[in-house]
């Protein structure tokens, strides 16, 4: 299932009670140890051994540079050989001493390139949950030298403390520069930050090691999703289905120019497992739709979920699906019509692109370019100004809740950026949601939103296997297959 993640803030919350109860010193041995263990764990990769290996450890003046410490002390004992290299201000005391006195060699910063690039373990613990936003320029330029180096050893794997030095653990932007983890070992709780924008790219494997803090009475900032997340996320119909129970999809998509889009959106609908599907349009529309997708019914009827606006369906029909009263997708052309509240349950579906004209239409200044750089932003102050659940879709996709949860799946196959796979996706979702619609009566937030993160998955994982739009609703029925399977 997804895991609960937090803010930078939310973290630092959790341990001010056992901080305050002096069990600080007791908490940082308990995070040092487990990021020793993944250390050793990665020295060891590929049948390697800790003795003898060259580690150069990054410090900073605060706590994160303290883990990184005491794990360096521990290596050391183990016969690995250890360079400290500390960036700015005055280390952590007790590290340092733990760190000399097991052998580990203090080198001066100004010999840290040559270091840094001969390493076959780099531990990053400059900054951690109390970084500012901006790094001095000093750090930035190290960083730069030491990550662009083709003079690194090869193999060479890089661990960071608890967060990427140069990444916000709260939103997962970078100012200038970040350090580019293979593994990240984050303490006492998952952070926002490192499945979201440049953090997700910093961080590589994220381990979660629990140092014993207390979440009972915290809401998570975010969800984080995993590949087989879908596995429980996706249900198989049982014997006592029909094809009402398993929820009715209504598709307004399609026009003369676009007929393709209601094509794609119908096909993928009817493989992700709808009941049924009913489409809109003239004739001419229908006929191009049931010729390719039989399945789909043009007779008016009872509908549990409406998917509007892929290939500019035009506003009257827009309009008919949104005044219809039941949750609505809208994607593509309906979101130049959004009324003026949406059902509730319902969802949009913009690109950056899309919701940079959604939100200047509501006075915002905002670029494309700056909502690709901070997602979460963007898609939060879009979902509380509508008061519906944003997918904001990319090479990572975000969905926001109205009261700024946000859920983070993984980033599908860039086999994705191809005309029409955001007609494939709002199909999906469609036959998703209203099969949740079905069983529960009615859509709140949170449930629009897991659903909607279930078909990212899909659609991603559907991604692996096709190259083009028409190919992914014959992916999906086989990825829809293998969860239910499971
Ligand atoms: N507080 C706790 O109980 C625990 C904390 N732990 C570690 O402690 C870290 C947090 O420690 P700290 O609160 O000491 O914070 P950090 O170690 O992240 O950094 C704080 C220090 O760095 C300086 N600094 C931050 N950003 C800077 C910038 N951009 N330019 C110049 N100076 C900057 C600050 O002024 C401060 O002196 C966590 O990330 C985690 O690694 C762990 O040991 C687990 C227990
Ligand atoms: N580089 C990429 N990696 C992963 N997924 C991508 C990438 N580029 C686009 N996608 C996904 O492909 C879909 C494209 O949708 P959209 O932009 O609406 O295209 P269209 O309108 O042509 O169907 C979205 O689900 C998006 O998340
Ligand atoms: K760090």
């Amino acid at each position: 299932m997804p895991r609960p993640a937090y803010t930078g803030e939310q973290i630092r919350q959790a341990e001010a009670p056992l901080l305050e109860a002096g069990e600080g010193d007791r908490l940082m041995r308990r995070a040092a140890g487990q990021l020793a263990a993944v250390c050793r764990r990665v020295l060891r990769l590929g049948g390697g051994t800790v003795y003898g290996r060259r580690v150069a450890v990054l410090t900073g003046p605060g706590n994160n540079g303290g883990d990184a410490l005491f794990a360096a002390a521990d290596l050391a004992r183990r016969g690995a050989a250890v360079t400290l290299l500390h960036t700015l201000g005055t280390p952590h005391a007790a590290g340092l001493a733990a760190a000399l006195s097991a052998g580990c060699r203090r080198v001066d910063i100004a010999q840290a390139p040559s270091h840094l690039g001969a390493a076959d373990l780099v531990i990053d613990g400059v900054f951690g949950t109390g970084a500012k936003p901006q790094l001095p320029e000093d750090l930035v330029r190290l960083i730069r030298v030491w990550q662009a180096s083709s003079a690194r050893s090869e193999g060479q794997i890089t661990v960071a403390v608890d967060v990427p030095t140069g990444i916000d653990a709260s939103t997962g932007r970078s100012a200038q520069a970040a350090v580019q983890a293979d593994w990240t070992v984050t303490f006492g709780g998952l952070k926002t930050g490192l499945f979201t924008g440049a953090g997700a790219r910093a961080s590589g494997r994220v381990v979660l090691a629990p140092i014993g803090l207390d979440f009972s009475d915290t809401v998570p900032d975010a969800w984080v999703y995993k590949r087989s997340d879908l596995r429980e996320l996706v249900k198989a119909p049982t014997g006592e289905d029909h094809k009402y129970t398993r929820g009715v999809v209504g598709i307004c998509a399609g026009s003369a120019d676009y007929p393709g889009a209601a094509v794609l959106c119908t096909n993928a609908a009817v493989a992700a497992g709808a009941g049924m599907v009913r489409i809109t349009g003239d004739e001419r529309l229908r006929s191009a739709v049931t010729s390719h997708v039989p399945e789909a019914v043009a007779a008016d009827g009872r509908v549990q979920v409406w998917a509007v606006g892929p290939g500019s369906p035009g506003s009257d029909r827009t309009e008919a699906a949104f005044s219809s009263g039941e949750p609505v997708i809208a994607d593509a052309g309906a979101l130049d019509h959004l009324p003026e509240r949406l059902p509730a349950g319902s969802i949009i579906t913009p690109h950056a692109g899309e919701l940079e004209r959604l939100l200047k239409a509501r006075g915002h200044s905002v670029q494309r370019s700056q909502i690709e750089q901070d997602q979460l932003r963007w898609a939060r102050t879009a979902a509380r100004e509508l008061d519906a659940v944003v997918l904001l879709k990319g090479h990572r996709t975000v969905i926001a809740e109205p009261d700024g949860t946000v859920h983070l799946p993984p980033a599908g196959s860039a086999n994705l950026a191809t005309a029409g796979s955001g007609d494939v996706l709002t199909g999906v979702l469609a036959a998703l949601l209203a099969e949740r619609a079905a069983a529960k009566g009615h859509l709140e937030p949170g449930v629009t939103a897991v659903t909607a993160a279930a078909a990212v998955l899909l659609h991603g994982r559907a991604g692996k296997s096709a190259t083009h739009a028409s190919g992914l609703p014959r992916a999906v029925e086989q990825a829809v297959l293998k969860a239910r399977a499971r």
